[in-house]
């Protein structure tokens, strides 16, 4: 298991930004934080969405994977009361680099 450096802002408090157990990455909740300033970027969700995004791709990047990897990731989306910072929106990911195939049951 081994912690990952990239580019999107570190984590804000006792966890890591993302860990790599063999190929397989966990990304850690990302917020809609500029890297820049740790603040998150204005606009509302939109805009903090497309921050998170950003901040997921850079995370990604670090370890040689991107977004094409899937075309439609498996997702569970949840309504919180609040969250760190007090962000609109805060997305988490789990990762293999290389091709994927869609399970059809
Ligand atoms: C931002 C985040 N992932 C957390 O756990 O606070």
């Amino acid at each position: 298991l081994s912690a990952i450096e990239s580019h999107a802002p570190a984590a804000i408090g006792p966890y890591s930004q993302a860990v790599l157990a063999g190929r397989t990455i966990y990304v850690s909740g990302q917020l809609g934080m500029d890297p820049a300033n740790g603040q998150l970027v204005p606009g509302g969700v939109a805009e903090e969405s497309k921050q998170v995004l950003t901040n997921m791709g850079e995370i990604l990047k670090a370890v040689g994977c991107e977004f094409t990897n899937s075309s439609f990731p498996v997702r569970a989306a949840y309504q919180v009361a609040a969250l760190p910072k007090g962000g609109r929106v805060e997305i988490e990911a789990v990762a293999v680099p290389g091709h994927l195939v869609t399970a059809s049951l």
